[in-house]
């Protein structure tokens, strides 16, 4: 079954330990942490200090989506301060090897993330090192952007990709995920969809938990 990771950059901030104890009963899998940094994306976003809180009321993981420019100084701050999976942008750094070894050497799950306009195929070198891959399909530093169905032949290019190579990376999804681009993505092979504007959209959040799952 598909996993579902709400983004909450969508949810509502002055009630967050509200949102997280609805979220915890609705039965997603993972919190999307959005963190941006002003550089690498035209926006700024949450980062250490929110996470770090964030952790102390919630068991589930948090999957952190660092849109920040060179990650390697801050991937062990976001290890230290609770995330269970952290994510970095190929085009973020000149060291995309050595920041995914950092992440692990931190017991925390390395995850890689391209921008639409990134060719899939320069993750080849690297997709031995990760436990996750996340295909952005829209452009990162806002929510509530439309999905680019272009992306989908990169869902199917890692999924061929794990199969030939004996690899067990989760293939991750995010940016303009409802109902019906869900189920795309199902189709080729996602594992995890990330949902920000159209999760938090709802009231009882069991209703996009299921119709991201395709029930
Ligand atoms: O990383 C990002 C945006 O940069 C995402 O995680 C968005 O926050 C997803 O929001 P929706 O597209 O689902 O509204
Ligand atoms: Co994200």
């Amino acid at each position: 079954m598909v996993k579902i990771a709400p983004s909450l950059l969508s949810c509502d901030f002055t009630k967050l330990q509200e949102e997280v104890k609805k979220l915890e009963e609705s039965g997603v899998d993972y919190l999307h942490f959005d963190v941006m940094d002003g550089q690498f994306v035209p926006n700024i976003s949450f980062g250490l200090p929110i996470l770090e809180q964030l952790r102390q009321i919630t068991h589930l993981p948090i999957d952190s989506h660092l849109m920040i420019a060179n990650p390697e100084v801050f991937v062990g701050q976001f290890a230290d301060a609770g995330s269970d999976i952290i994510t970095v942008h190929l085009e973020a750094t000149p060291h995309i090897h050595r920041v995914l070894q950092m992440i692990r050497q931190h017991d925390k799950k390395a995850g890689v993330t391209i921008n639409p306009g990134t060719n899939v195929n320069l993750l080849d070198p690297i997709l031995s090192e990760v436990d996750l891959v996340l295909v952005m399909t829209v452009n990162p530093g806002f929510g509530g952007q439309s999905f680019i169905e272009g992306m989908l032949e990169k869902i199917s290019y890692l999924d061929d990709y794990r199969k030939a190579n004996g690899l067990s990376y989760e293939i991750e999804v995010d940016g303009g995920v409802n109902a019906e681009t869900a189920a795309l993505c199902r189709e080729r092979g996602a594992d995890v969809l990330v949902a920000g504007s159209y999760f938090f959209k709802h009231d009882d959040y069991h209703e996009p938990v299921r119709r991201l799952r395709g029930e």
